[in-house]
């Protein structure tokens, strides 16, 4: 499959039911403390039935007399120019079909496919995560992490699977800085042992390389074991580890090896020189799955919750404030990162598009707890006191399976509509 390079024009995106402003939902604690999307999405859904019984009526009735008679209303309002059906009468060939049941439907409904989005090819270890965390979905390849969140939010995919941080190279920034500027909710975790390998060409040798190209994370996670190798070689950043590998193999490149993982080695017909190259046994990346709706968070299994702060005061000891918010109530927080966003632009539910705020720096935090415990809301209302944003990313069940050396087993997740597979 192609690698998804736009998504500039979705189907049935121009056809949004009446109060549909998916800017205007999401979790921030100030309108609401509990995601209260779920009922809009069901609107959604609805009005799609009503829109697609209004377009399969007409289209039923121009079959009768080879086109269709009139534009039908859409319940926004909108007017759907539907247009003359190519038949017997000829002169139509070069217009657009009229629209189908299909091309209306958001996401796949009754167990059909989950089409995910993650960034790279296949091979990438992104696409393993995104096995991982939906069995046997349809991943979607995207040369950015920037398209795979614009393929969520134009309906081209119905969920994405992006890394955020290793164990080894530390936190993916960029997508942290994503996560602020697009709207989509974090609705799972996925930990995945990542295990590299040097790839080459079929009979070059380790003496033949002069180059070694990967993504710039597994380049830090092999860092030292590469040296220890003595190789003679130049180290260049590429898109993603597997893309490295099908550069090499495309271009025949002799002299260059790749990081990359065993499954890159089969799909573009590259041999392993050497095996487990990461410096650490226990490397492990941690990614998230990301909708456009939030789930409904539950108290009956462990939960973790991001959110996203910032102060525009100096001097009043904000993140002080705010981390013993969670400190006196036995919170435990797993992970905080600062981001310097001079004049980032911040996704703001307040107003319908977006507001432009300046900070210094914005706060990621992470903490273990369900936006259902009281405890949470009641360290988030305090939160809220200290600090001029705060925003919930996601509250989310958290990965629970032992970090072992190529464990892959399921992960147990709340999010509505994954693939059907036990326990979801
Ligand atoms: O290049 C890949 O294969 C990716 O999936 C990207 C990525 C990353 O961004 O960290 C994912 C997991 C590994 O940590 C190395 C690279």
């Amino acid at each position: 499959m192609a690698a998804v390079s736009l998504v500039k024009a979705p189907i049935g995106q121009g056809l949004r039911p009446a109060g549909h402003n998916p800017r205007k939902r999401g979790a921030v604690v100030r309108s609401s403390l509990q995601g209260a999307a779920v009922g809009s999405r069901a609107e959604w859904l609805t009005n799609c039935a009503v829109l697609s019984s209004k377009v399969a009526a007409l289209v039923s009735h121009s079959t009768t007399n080879g086109h269709v008679a009139a534009a039908a209303a859409a319940p926004n309002g909108a007017t759907l120019d539907l247009v003359p059906v190519n038949g017997a009468n000829g002169g139509a060939r070069n217009l657009p079909a009229p629209l189908r049941i299909a091309d209306l439907s958001p996401a796949p409904m009754h167990g059909s496919e989950l089409r995910v989005a993650y960034q790279g090819v296949p091979g990438a270890y992104s696409e393993k995560a995104a096995g991982k965390a939906y069995q046997g979905c349809d991943a979607i390849p995207c040369d950015q992490f920037d398209v795979a969140f614009q393929a969520v939010e134009n309906w081209v995919a119905d969920r994405a699977v992006l890394p955020v941080e290793n164990s080894l190279g530390g936190s993916i920034h960029r997508n942290y800085d994503l996560l602020l500027r697009h709207r989509l909710h974090i609705v799972g975790e996925v930990q995945l042992p990542v295990h590299h390998c040097l790839l080459a060409l079929p009979g070059v040798r380790k003496e033949d390389i002069t180059r070694i190209i990967s993504h710039p994370q597994a380049l830090a996670q092999c860092e030292h074991t590469i040296t220890r190798m003595g190789l003679n070689v130049v180290r260049e950043a590429f898109d993603d580890t597997a893309r490295a590998a099908e550069y090499i193999a495309t271009n025949g490149l002799r002299d260059t090896a790749a990081v990359a993982s065993s499954r890159a080695a089969e799909l573009y017909g590259m041999e392993v020189l050497a095996d487990g190259i990461q410096d650490d046994c226990g490397n492990v990346t941690r990614f998230v799955m990301l909708a456009r709706e939030p789930i409904v968070p539950r108290m009956d299994r462990p939960f973790k919750t991001s959110i996203v702060f910032a102060h525009d005061k100096e001097g009043t000891s904000m993140l002080f404030k705010v981390l013993s918010a969670f400190a006196f109530r036995d919170i435990n927080l797993t992970k905080i990162e600062s981001r310097p966003h001079r004049h980032i632009r911040l996704a703001d539910d307040a107003s319908s598009g977006t507001a432009a705020k300046t900070f210094e720096y914005v706060f990621y935090a992470d903490f273990q707890g369900s936006l259902a415990d009281p405890r949470v809301q009641n360290a988030l209302a305090e939160v809220q006191e200290f600090t001029s944003f705060l925003r919930v990313l996601g509250s989310y069940p958290m990965d629970m399976t032992p970090m072992t050396a190529g464990s892959s087993s399921t992960i147990t997740s709340s999010d509505p509509s994954p693939a059907p597979s036990p326990g979801r």
